[in-house]
């Protein structure tokens, strides 16, 4: 380990490398809110630690944000949205730590100290104050279901995304960031995130839907994603064939992306797709829209598309209102954080907001898993169940790997 008492310096950098296992687990120690991510495709892990323990924001705004990690539930206001100010970054990349300008000597040398006994312990994360989740019934769900395709068929709405919880216990050894570990591993190409909060609890998951991107050579990037079928090992994915519910389905989140352009003036934008993409153990429909904010002046496209967009077609439904209303009558559950959205505003890379899916919330022996299902005048109740058993293998399998 490396010598803790010296060859440190007084400024923002200190020039010791350090674990991921070292760096969360000193957050979770010091009472810290802590934030990892993991870009699709991404070599280097990322991590945000701050010092302010509860800091919400009412309205997120992206581009006069500082540096942070945005963390924000399906049905704002029902939980805070939660922002981790980034006074403490890490990149597995350099294994080095740097500390913003705010952090004082005081608290720094506190951090380093807890870094000294992380490596070893097994910390516990951070739990959510109100940690009873009602949990929806198989029989439930496809009532739920039922109900939904009736209202469809009433011209009510279009379609909506139904989704359940399941609570799995967790295995005696079970390690907060060797699960992390081995989800970086076995899904490179989602975006991979830790996020432990104080007072709003853990949540792990590797998603496969941006929901607003910007990058450092300033292009907004958001997709419509929809349809889903389980992905067979080695088959090329040019080879998938969609039935007519998918593409309809995935059809109804592209024009509700289109809507939202529509509804800023925004023409200039390019679109490639719908094309399969793959997720873990499972395939997708995927359109992705782009714009060059380098010529295009819009300034604030970033904030004003994530308020449009969230909670997008693909987690909510078509038309947005009515959706939303089934889903807060008929579910059965809150939410909470799954398909709610989060992802670093501001960082070196740039802003990336990914929708909060294929994930679990850790408590204190169990994980809860979330998953859904879009449903439209075509759906069958069994059918759409068994879509969401697929969907939480994505969790499920880390589960099993220790
Ligand atoms: C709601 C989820 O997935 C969405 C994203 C892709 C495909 C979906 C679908 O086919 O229903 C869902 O809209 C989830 O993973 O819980």
């Amino acid at each position: 380990m490396a010598d803790l008492a010296s060859d440190h310096t007084t400024t923002g950098a200190d020039t010791r490398v350090y674990s991921l296992k070292q760096v969360v687990n000193a957050a979770l120690a010091s009472g810290l809110p802590v934030a990892v991510w993991r870009l699709p495709l991404g070599a280097a892990t990322h991590a945000c630690i701050s010092f302010d323990k509860a800091f919400q924001v009412e309205h997120p705004e992206l581009e006069n944000s500082p540096f942070g990690f945005l963390f924000s539930p399906f049905v704002v206001g029902e939980q805070p949205s939660v922002f981790i100010k980034a006074d403490i970054t890490y990149s597995s990349g350099t294994g080095l730590l740097q500390f913003s300008d705010a952090v004082t000597q005081t608290q720094k040398q506190e951090f380093i100290v807890a870094l000294e006994s992380a490596e070893t312990t097994n910390y516990s994360w951070h739990l959510n104050s109100s940690e009873a989740i009602h949990q929806q019934t198989e029989a439930g769900f496809k009532n739920a279901v039922t109900e939904a395709v009736k209202t469809i068929e009433g011209g009510q709405m279009e379609k909506v995304v139904l989704s359940r919880t399941a609570a799995k216990p967790l295995p005696a050894d079970f390690n907060l960031v060797d699960a992390y570990s081995l989800m970086l591993e076995a899904y490179p190409r989602a975006f991979a995130t830790l996020v432990s909060v104080p007072g709003t609890g853990t949540w792990m998951g590797a998603s496969p839907e941006i929901l607003v991107t910007i990058d450092p050579e300033k292009i907004f990037r958001t997709v419509a994603l929809a349809g889903t079928q389980p992905a067979i090992n080695g088959e090329p994915v040019g080879n998938a064939i969609w039935r007519q519910k998918e593409i309809e389905e995935q059809g109804m989140v592209e024009r509700y992306v289109l809507s939202c352009f529509k509804k800023l003036r925004l023409r200039e934008y390019t679109e490639v797709g719908p094309r399969t993409i793959v997720a873990g153990n499972l395939m997708h429909l995927r359109t992705d829209f782009s714009v060059d904010l380098k010529e295009v002046d819009f300034p604030t496209l970033g904030t004003d598309m994530l308020h449009l967009l969230h909670p997008t077609s693909a987690v909510c439904g078509l038309p947005k209102e009515p959706a939303l209303n089934f889903i807060l009558a008929h579910e059965g559950y809150g939410r909470s954080y799954y398909s709610g959205y989060l992802g670093p505003v501001n960082s070196p890379d740039g802003t990336h907001l990914y929708v909060n899916l294929r994930c679990m919330q850790l408590q204190k022996d169990q994980a809860i898993l979330y998953a859904g299902a879009g449903i439209t005048a075509e759906s069958n109740a069994a059918k759409e169940w068994q879509e969401t058993q697929h969907k939480m293998q994505t969790m499920l399998k880390i589960l099993t790997k220790f």
